[in-house]
């Protein structure tokens, strides 16, 4: 399986329209592989918290007009990162999108753990409920969303629901990346999965983006990282891998809670 991780650079000095076309573009460029993940938020930026309002967007909304067009356009699956999404009621949500190679929603995921403690996007945004695997060929994929990467129950129970390989579009700050370098070898060990986790880069709310988007086989070995900049990281492996090291280390079979 190859899959590409775009990790963009989300800088104020570029319009939300302008890095829509930039994106589908490097989307375009991506025939021949298998996957696209795009990151958290990478219309306004993960830290841009006082434009979530103002470029939230419907679910059927320009982004996803974009991505599902790209998607089909290439012929790949797409993990298109997530969108401020604004619910019909009016709420806001962080959510993700997965697009087929045809351009259908294959699924779409409410980031449950949202980041800010007291303020920004935990304010800001609602809570996402449902755990949110997606079948492709080859491998069941798991979907989480940057600082829920902290909370590995919810990988466990992506584990339970089948998950193999999970994807976990960031917008992860440069001043915690030896977390986050750290988490996403925890989460690919402990789970025995890959984990392609698509961070940004720039900067953007005064916030310098970490970069530095990883892929990790489920021995814990890095198999792909990213530099500090915008860059396409493309990376094969073998999904087969996760059957055989959950049979030649069964660790998961010892779980007693
Ligand atoms: N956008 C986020 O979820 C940021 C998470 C983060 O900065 C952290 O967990 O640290």
């Amino acid at each position: 399986m190859r899959a590409s991780l775009i990790q963009i650079a989300v800088d104020e000095d570029e319009s939300v329209d302008s890095r829509r076309g930039r994106v589908a573009a490097l989307v375009r460029n991506q025939a021949g592989v298998d996957l696209v993940v795009l990151p958290e938020l990478w219309t306004t930026g993960a830290f841009a918290f006082e434009e979530f309002g103002r470029a939230a967007e419907p679910l059927e909304g320009p982004t996803y007009e974009a991505m599902a067009k790209a998607a089909s356009d290439t012929g790949v699956w797409l993990h298109a990162g997530s969108i401020p999404e604004r619910d019909p009621d009016g709420a806001l949500y962080n959510t993700s999108l997965v697009f087929s190679p045809s351009g259908e929603l294959a699924a779409g995921y409410r980031k449950i753990h949202r980041f800010g403690f007291d303020k920004g996007e935990a304010v800001l945004m609602g809570r996402g409920e449902d755990l949110v695997t997606v079948r492709l060929p080859g491998t069941t994929v798991g979907v989480a969303t940057c600082y829920d990467l902290r909370f590995p129950e919810l990988f466990r129970g992506l584990v339970d629901a089948g998950a193999e390989t999970l994807v976990i579009p960031a917008g992860w700050p440069e001043r915690r990346r030896a977390h986050w370098t750290l988490l996403a070898q925890a989460r690919a060990v402990e789970n025995q999965a890959f984990v392609l986790a698509c961070g940004t880069a720039g900067t953007h709310a005064g916030v310098p983006q970490a970069g530095h988007s990883i892929v990790v086989d489920p021995w814990g070995e890095v198999l792909a990282e990213a530099g500090a900049g915008e860059e396409v990281l493309t990376v094969e492996f073998d999904p087969g891998k996760v059957a055989a090291t959950r049979e030649q280390f069964p660790a998961l079979k010892d779980r007693v809670l």
